[in-house]
């Protein structure tokens, strides 16, 4: 980025001509203000790239201006403008940290030298902070994804193919499944990569504070709004915008989101400038946002604009083959961060892993991982070094049948909404009773006397159930009944 935006302050309506003339030839905007609460204003209301402030001035002098500018825009260069004679004002200036100055009058060779420089200036700066915002995206990019089972294949097919372009993208998938982590591999496989990556969880910020981390605000926007902010949009300027939870932003903001997306510029609150931004959107979501849609609680045109390029990520249950890789991930990252020893996992425990359901997905494997790790006395991790695993097999003598039942359960429960479900109870005694009472008869080759023993219940009660379930034999489901 160049030096683009000059204010120049000074009372003397000549010079400040000259400057803006001299200034403009080098395709630079110039603002002017004849006095420092002008400036002042100025400045609250615009971005500039350098000052330039001549020290004798009405109202104020220029170099308590340059203190204010100091405070409130530390990064701003100013040049002080002094007369020839005042050598002591430019000393001074100099060391209250003006980025230079030039003696009045002064020969227009002399102003472009110094423009030269302050051009070299802001370019530095601009670089520099350019690296340090690659530098923290590289860090936290070293979270990579894991996994090699077909459901991630397919999303990284998906992602291979639209990273370049500046496409939106939804992401979609239940909480913890690494909606983020794709978004950032969005960025990070784009064009994009080394501008910056900005995040925001829409749920996470109360309604009335959204709108302002989003668009920013001018001071005086609102009470409180002393200072301006610049908002998550001007942030994330040649970069990616993260938008997480986009399902519970409000229908308000919803609107202001799809002006955003048809007109690519953002006003701030209490602004009347509208900006143009260069931003790709990425938005996630583990809600069903169709179905919100149909509710009317999210706004159709926005999810169409939104789901340009859906990516829906499984959970965690529907490719426990990855779980081995996560696991030996989660230990090594585990080993260097706090310093464990860690060799790896048993076999049981690896097989308790995964046949958990992992309501909570890759997050919840993670946080587990971690905290075996963390306390586990064993180098190699063991079925009991994971309480949640143990937690569901205790009940039963270690044959995990009820480990099993417990997931297949849960697994099933998870995929249906709770206003979906009514008779629990009975519903799940009934769907177990069949097919254990089949499997039974199964094993005990029709033979109710045995399954009944087996079972541990009354000969006459199975007869019953054998009637009322329909298993009796020639219902083509395996199940002979002996002759009674
Ligand atoms: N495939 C993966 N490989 C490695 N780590 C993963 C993977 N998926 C998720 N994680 C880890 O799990 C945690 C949760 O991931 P992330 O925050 O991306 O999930 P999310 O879907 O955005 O969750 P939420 O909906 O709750 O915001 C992170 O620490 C992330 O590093």
């Amino acid at each position: 980025m160049a030096l683009q935006q000059v204010l120049v302050v000074d009372d003397e309506e000549s010079l400040r001509w000259v400057l803006a003339k001299a200034l403009g030839r080098h395709g630079l905007q110039v603002d002017l203000a004849d006095c420092a609460a002008a400036a002042l204003d100025r400045l609250q209301h615009k971005t500039y790239d350098l000052a330039l402030l001549d020290i004798k001035m009405p109202d104020r002098s220029g170099l308590e201006l340059l203190d204010d500018i100091r405070q409130q825009w530390p990064q701003l260069p100013v040049i002080i403008m002094t007369a020839e004679s005042s050598m002591k004002n430019a000393i001074e200036a100099m060391k209250r940290g003006a980025y230079d100055y030039i003696t009045k009058p002064f020969d227009l060779d002399m102003l472009e030298a110094l423009l030269l420089k302050a051009q070299e200036l802001v370019r530095t700066r601009h670089e520099v902070e350019r690296l340090q915002s690659a530098v923290k995206e590289q860090q936290r990019s070293e979270r990579t994804l894991i996994g090699t089972s077909q459901p991630m294949q397919e999303v990284y097919k998906l992602l291979g193919r639209v990273a370049a372009s500046d496409i939106t993208v939804l992401i979609t998938g239940e909480s913890g499944t690494g909606k983020e982590l794709v978004a950032r591999a969005v960025h990070q496989n784009s064009n994009r990569l080394g501008q910056p990556f900005v995040a925001l969880n829409c749920a996470a910020i109360p309604r009335e504070l959204l709108e302002s981390e989003l668009f920013g605000f001018e001071k005086g926007a609102f009470t409180g709004a002393a200072e301006r902010k610049i908002g998550k949009f001007e942030q994330a300027s040649g970069g990616t915008i993260f938008l997480d939870e986009i399902g519970d932003m409000p229908l308000e903001l919803q609107a202001k989101l799809l002006r955003v997306l048809q007109e690519r510029e953002i006003s701030r609150m209490g602004g009347n400038r509208a900006i143009p931004i260069d931003v790709r959107i990425v938005a996630a979501t583990n809600q069903d946002l169709q179905q919100r849609v149909a509710t009317r609680e999210f706004r159709e045109d926005l999810f169409y604009r939104l789901n340009v390029v859906p990516i829906q990520l499984p959970p965690l249950r529907q490719r426990p083959e990855d779980i081995p890789l996560l696991v030996d991930f989660f230990i090594q990252r585990a080993n260097q961060e706090f310093h464990t020893h860690i060799h790896g996992c048993s076999a049981a425990a690896l097989q308790g892993l995964q046949n958990f359901t992992w309501p909570g997905n890759v997050r919840e494997l993670e946080n587990t991982v971690q905290r075996a790790c963390l306390l586990s006395q064993n180098q190699v991790l063991q079925l009991s070094d994971f309480p949640v695993l143990r937690d569901q097999s205790d009940p039963v003598e270690d044959d995990g049948l009820e480990t099993l039942i417990a997931n297949k359960l849960r697994s099933a429960l998870l995929q249906k909404e709770i206003e979906e479900i009514n008779d629990l109870y009975t519903m799940v005694l009934e769907q177990m009773e069949r097919p254990l009472l089949r499997i039974v008869l199964e094993k005990t080759r029709g033979n109710q006397l045995r399954a009944a023993e087996v079972l541990g219940i009354n000969r006459n009660t199975l007869r019953k159930k054998i009637r009322l379930l329909g298993l009796e034999a020639g219902r083509n489901d395996g199940v002979t009944t002996e002759p009674t």
